[in-house]
């Protein structure tokens, strides 16, 4: 994450040797969360759902349809078994390189204990001994924006280390694992707290929490009142809901059968202790970790915490002396927050770097809740424009609803906005982001997911059809899997039921995602390479930056096109 005061780098695309620039605009549409699953029966929404564009890409010109992998090493994750998700996909997506993320660079840092050492823990230390040190963050093992085992090692780090009073604020998952896991990572999290006490003679407590959809995690300022709620309950300690132990919580928040709520949106809560009063209120001097590494459902919060001035919500207490820190900082441009644990991955020399510096003019697209994956993680996790000349950005508002009440969500006018941009010759490249499949996917709503599918296939025709109207080139991929897996399953593949009702699985999936291209404009001997098997979301950068008529950055992943009929 590199600061936009750096002097930028002199950028420069030379002309293709075989693929001339293209005579209309080059249109890459990403279907968030639609993966290519081998799976195929009926809890697959992509498959289940009536999808005759993607389907007839696939069919009708396989030379130019292929997959690649969004998930694992191949997107900068730990291992193969990380799913992919928006962050390092739309990173990869945008930069064309595999960048070590996240997840593994804080892997690494508490391995070599670099973490330790950082000016972000020196900070935090400093409430060790007479201050409390409270932990805020998603609670689940999902390995999207946090990982418990990480949050473990950062308590014993701690607890080793002097902290002597530990808060813990905890946001429930449900999205990025199976809904109903949240009960299980709370009491391990007793059990970790156990220990520390026993070892270390740490006082060691959940104070408050709830649900990611609910409280806390918003993201892309769709709704700050998530973010209040979080303020209200984290830092003030007040809450509707207030009880003596966190399981108990997490357990009667939930209910039971046809009332049950899904863990994402459990209300929030905070622990008293016996004479009522909130056990892990944030005051003056105290210390304040965001353990979450992915940064766009962080920015908020971290903006609540860290600046004076805020007008965004009441927030009617502001501790003074804070030591706040995020696990990364999550905004280089903003420099938000200042003090972090880890170091964020380097994402320099992007596609969007490249465009402005030749003077390619861009239009990206998408609703609220994908906005900033079309921007921001797309530009390596940078605010803001390169060029507002040249780029122009447009974020249409999402609805504030569980996505399966409304799964059409605003692909129709994303649709609009992306035909209206090809149709007004202003752009040599339009971007767009589809939300639904993985919106809605979210939600483990079958019915819903294929709606939505439908919906985006429909839409990504229409896309086409313009592009080719205006004698355009197009991409069509997606940045992970998602809506191609709507059910728990066996480790033999089989669906898992409670009764006959088939458990939903509400997350992401290993799936690889599809990619085709075409368009009128574009040379009849162009087709995908047949030497790339193993290719990733990082070679779908040279690929569209050679739609657009040029070479690839040599640091680059290598396209995944070739044109056979050279010079035709
Ligand atoms: O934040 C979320 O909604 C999920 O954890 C991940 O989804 P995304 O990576 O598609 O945004
Ligand atoms: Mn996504
Ligand atoms: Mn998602």
């Amino acid at each position: 994450m590199a600061s936009s005061s750096e002097p930028p780098p002199r950028l420069v695309l030379t002309p293709h040797d075989s693929i001339t620039p293209s005579p209309g605009p080059v249109l890459v549409c990403i279907l968030d969360g639609w993966g290519e699953n081998k799976n195929k029966d009926e809890f697959n929404a992509v498959h289940s759902a009536d999808t005759p564009c993607m389907d007839a890409l696939a069919e009708k010109a396989p030379d130019r349809y292929r997959t690649v992998q969004a998930h694992g090493v191949a997107v900068g994750l730990p291992t193969n078994a990380d799913m992919g998700n928006s962050e390092v996909g739309h990173n990869a997506l945008g930069s064309g390189q595999v960048v070590d993320q996240g997840a593994r660079l804080v892997d690494i840092a508490l391995e070599t204990g670099s973490m330790f050492e950082s000016d972000g823990w020196r900070l935090v230390a400093q409430a060790f001994e007479d201050r409390t040190v409270h932990l805020i963050g998603l609670l689940s093992d999902g390995g999207v924006h946090s990982r418990a085992d990480q949050v473990y090692k950062l308590l014993r780090g701690a607890a080793e280390r002097g902290a002597k009073r530990i808060r813990m604020h905890i946001l429930t998952d449900g999205r990025d694992v199976p809904d109903g896991s949240s009960v299980g990572f709370v009491q391990q999290l007793e059990g970790e707290l156990s220990g520390l006490a026993r070892d270390h003679g740490v006082d060691g407590k959940i104070a408050s929490g709830g649900g990611r959809m609910y409280v806390t995690m918003d993201r892309y300022e769709a709704d700050w009142g998530i973010v209040k709620r979080g303020w209200d309950a984290h830092v003030l300690g007040r809450a509707p809901n207030r009880f003596k132990d966190a399981v108990e919580a997490v357990k009667t928040l939930k209910g039971e059968g046809a009332s049950a709520k899904s863990d994402q949106w459990l209300e929030p809560f905070v622990i008293v202790d016996e004479e009522g009063s909130p056990v892990g209120t944030i005051e003056d001097g105290d210390a304040v970790v965001l353990f979450n590494f992915r940064a766009d459902r962080m920015v908020e919060i971290s903006k609540a915490f860290e600046y004076e001035e805020f007008a965004a919500f009441d927030r009617e207490r502001f501790p003074s002396g804070l030591r706040f820190v995020g696990m990364m900082q999550y905004d280089g441009d903003l420099k938000l927050p200042t003090n972090y644990l880890v170091p964020p991955p380097l994402i320099n020399r992007v596609s969007g770097q490249y465009l402005v510096q030749n003077g390619i003019k861009t239009f990206a697209c998408s609703e609220t809740q994908k906005f900033g994956h079309v921007t921001f993680f797309w530009n390596g996790n940078r605010s803001g424009y390169f060029d507002e000349e040249l780029e122009t950005y447009v974020e249409i508002p999402s609805d504030n609803v569980p996505f399966n009440q409304a799964p059409d969500m605003k692909a129709r006018e994303i649709c609009e906005a992306g035909k209206e941009a090809m149709f007004s010759g202003r752009y040599q490249m339009v971007r767009v982001n589809f939300a639904n499949p993985d919106m809605v996917g979210h939600t483990g709503d079958l019915q819903a997911t294929m709606r939505a599918c439908a919906l985006v296939d429909k839409c990504v025709q229409e896309l086409l059809d313009v592009c080719d109207e205006v004698n355009g080139r197009w991409l069509v991929t997606a940045d992970h899997g998602n809506a191609d897996d709507m059910v728990q399953r066996k480790k033999t593949g089989e669906a898992l039921y409670h009764g006959d009702v088939p458990l939903p699985l509400t997350s992401h999936t290993l799936a690889p995602v599809p990619v085709a291209v075409g368009g009128k404009g574009l040379p009849e001997g162009v087709r995908f390479r047949q030497d790339l098997p193993k290719a990733g979301l990082a070679n779908i950068t040279g690929t569209y930056i050679n739609l657009l008529g040029f070479a690839v950055p040599d640091f680059y992943e290598p396209s995944l096109i070739e044109n056979v009929q050279e010079g035709k």
